[in-house]
């Protein structure tokens, strides 16, 4: 029998950084996890490329994906929708390979009451101002954006209490140890070696 992935959803406000500690973490070469790409209404940024940052779709064809259940979550952020299709997730974490999820925080408790058993984690900003420094150097948002934004993301830091981890963004490469050592530990503490040795005495 093989033992289910584990289902690993980083979190946390606009501009905090996920996409960037994402990108990081996902260049380590020791990286055992899946990324699922999204789908979104959203028009790409300039180098992002369909199929790889995500799945860009008009937005007749994200509700027909809604219609049909092809979406694990779903959420509809400052005008545009983003979802997770579920297919990728489901086919993933049963061959047993974890499956990581960047999401915002209202898919993020989505994926919560549909996989309790999963590990969810937020990212922080050191500060409210570092988090607005951070979208506007980024530069692809307009004034109106940044404060919807900066809006949203003050709603979102209330919720971290549902996640299991808090992990600061202080440093891209500091974040991402912290997040790599807590899917070390996970596994750790999910028994999944003492489950393993457990068919293997049964066996003998
Ligand atoms: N619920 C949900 N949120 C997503 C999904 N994919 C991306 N997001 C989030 O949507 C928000 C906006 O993403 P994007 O427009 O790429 O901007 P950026 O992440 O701030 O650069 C971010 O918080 C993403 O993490 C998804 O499949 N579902
Ligand atoms: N630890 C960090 N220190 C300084 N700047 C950062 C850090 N992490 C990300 N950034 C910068 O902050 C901006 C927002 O990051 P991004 O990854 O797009 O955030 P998110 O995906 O959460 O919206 C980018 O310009 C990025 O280069």
């Amino acid at each position: 029998m093989i033992e289910r992935g584990l289902l690993i959803v980083l979190s946390g406000p606009s501009g905090v950084g996920k996409g960037t500690v994402r990108k990081a973490l996902f260049e380590q070469e020791d990286i055992k996890l899946q990324y699922s790409i999204s789908a979104t209404t959203r028009r790409p940024r300039e180098g992002e490329v369909d199929g790889v940052d995500y799945f860009f779709k008009e937005r007749e064809e994200f509700e027909h994906m809604i219609e049909n259940k092809k979406l694990l979550e779903w959420a509809e952020y400052v005008g545009n929708y983003y979802g997770t299709p579920i297919d990728y997730v489901e086919e993933t974490l049963a061959s047993g390979k974890d499956v990581f999820l960047e999401i915002e925080v209202q898919g993020a408790l989505q994926v919560k009451e549909a996989f309790p058993e999963g590990l969810f984690i937020f990212l922080a900003p050191p500060s409210l101002s570092e988090l607005k420094s951070r979208i506007v150097n980024r530069g692809t948002e307009t004034e109106d954006l940044i404060n919807n934004r900066m809006r949203v993301a003050k709603e979102e830091i209330e919720l971290m209490d549902a996640y299991d981890y808090v992990v600061e963004n202080d440093k891209v490469e500091n974040a991402c140890a912290r997040i790599q050592a807590i899917v070390t530990a996970e596994h750790c503490r999910r028994d999944r070696v003492s489950a393993r040795y457990k068919r293997m005495l049964e066996v003998e």
